[in-house]
């Protein structure tokens, strides 16, 4: 009943879509839902590349027995242990009992970890390969882009990489499966957000990857997560490299957070300030209202970020203080960075954002701003100030 959706000779896209689930990790919000990729060689060893979320079993294989009929399945290679995509290994090996699951000297332990599996395990190293009869799978770790068993593996003939989360994306596959089938743009977003929040913190490992993966002849890079890329294999190696170097783009991500208004006042001066001074890219965001992975994913995008709070208890506001623990645990650098804040009695919430940005090296482009109680004339003057030198830095850096 399933009709084939082929990369290439006998090599088959199998992935769901799941657009019920609200939470990826019961964190991020999947408002346009996920899709869990799935890849199968038939060949004269029938090999499955991942398997599924645990829940999407049935529909997923499904599609895989539509391809093979009773023939077994040989070969399992487990490229990420992470359930969503390891979560129906031991359903698998009770369906095919003679399974072997192929995966590196970290992946094997965790399949015993996880589920109980110690049998039938081919363990492979970097740069051993795997042959299928026509294929040839060539393995590839990355450790920490996602986690350190995370491993790709390089279909030679067909210069197919399967490249597990990396260049995955938020967002379900509503019948294009191809880059070349889908509108992008509707996908470059939840891309940048998947990519900042699930992989950011691992910058330095990404960039490992991509130095290792560049020579290889990429013709096809087939994520776990989204579409699969064949046109624009160039402009995802080029996104991965600046965004794994934390190289924004001329643009001010403002992230406050406010209970009556007060410190919103003053975002709205810095922000008029800024487009005033020709910056085009402003994004506002109240923390209390947006989810984090939303502003985390712009804070990627765009090289400029100033953050707001009000004091509360003699701290930032508890919504502010949870994204800038989340940024300082991720260790995003190079943004050129503003605070501000405001206070009744005692101020202190503009001073800690302001020593924030000091700990992860961001360029202060001018003294905090905090104003006491309502926003007067002389710390109104203050925010455009800091607009202003904002808007300068970026055009001093962009032009
Ligand atoms: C729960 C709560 C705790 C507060 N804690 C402090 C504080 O420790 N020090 C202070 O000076 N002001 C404190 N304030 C006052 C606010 O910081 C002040 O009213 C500020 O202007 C509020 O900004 P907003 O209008 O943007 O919410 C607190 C207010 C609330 C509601």
């Amino acid at each position: 009943m399933h009709k084939p959706i082929p990369l290439s000779d006998n090599i088959y896209y199998v992935g769901v879509n799941d657009r019920r689930t609200a939470l990826f990790e019961n964190m991020w919000p999947l408002h346009r839902g996920v899709s869990y990729n799935s890849y199968l060689i038939v060949d004269e060893k029938i090999t499955l590349i991942d398997t599924v979320e645990v829940g999407h079993t049935d529909k997923w294989l499904a599609r895989v027995r539509a391809l093979i009929g009773t023939r077994p399945i040989d070969y399992l290679v487990v490229n990420h242990m992470e359930p969503d995509h390891s979560g129906a290994i031991h359903l698998l090996r009770e369906i095919y009992p003679n399974l072997v699951i192929v995966g590196n000297k970290k992946t094997l332990p965790m399949i015993d970890g996880f589920y109980g599996i110690s049998d039938k395990l081919q363990e492979v190293n970097e740069g051993e390969s795997l042959s299928t009869g026509q294929h040839r799978l060539t393995f590839y770790t990355v450790p920490m882009v996602h986690w350190p068993e995370s491993m790709v593996c390089y279909e030679e003939t067909t210069g197919t990489l399967f490249s597990s989360d990396a260049f995955g994306s938020f967002g379900s596959l509503d019948g294009g499966i191809f880059d070349d089938e889908i509108d992008f743009d509707h996908f470059r977003d939840e891309m940048r957000r998947y990519y900042s929040n699930i992989v950011g913190k691992y910058g330095n490992p990404v960039q490992k990857a991509l130095s290792k993966l560049g020579s290889l002849n990429l013709q096809t890079i087939a994520p776990s997560h989204g579409p699969i890329y064949r046109e624009r294999i160039a402009e995802m190696l080029a996104m991965y490299d600046q965004w794994s170097r934390y190289d924004g783009e001329k643009g001010v991500v403002i992230a406050y957070a406010s209970m009556y208004g007060n410190t919103e006042e003053m975002a709205e001066a810095i922000a008029r300030e800024l487009a005033v001074c020709g910056i085009r890219h402003v994004r506002m965001f109240d923390v209390s209202k947006t989810h984090p992975s939303y502003i985390i994913s712009d804070i990627f995008k765009y090289k400029g970020l100033i953050l707001g709070s009000p004091t509360y208890s003699n701290e930032l506001h508890p919504n502010m203080e949870a994204l800038v623990m989340k940024l300082q645990h991720m260790g995003v650098t190079s943004h050129v960075y503003g605070a501000f804040g405001s206070f009744t009695w005692s101020g202190a919430a503009a001073k800690k954002l302001a020593e924030a940005g000091e700990s992860l090296k961001w360029e202060l482009v001018a003294p905090q701003v905090e104003e006491k109680q309502g926003l007067k004339a002389e710390k109104y003057e203050a925010c455009l100030a800091l607009g202003r030198a904002m808007a300068n830095r970026l055009n001093e850096i962009f032009g």
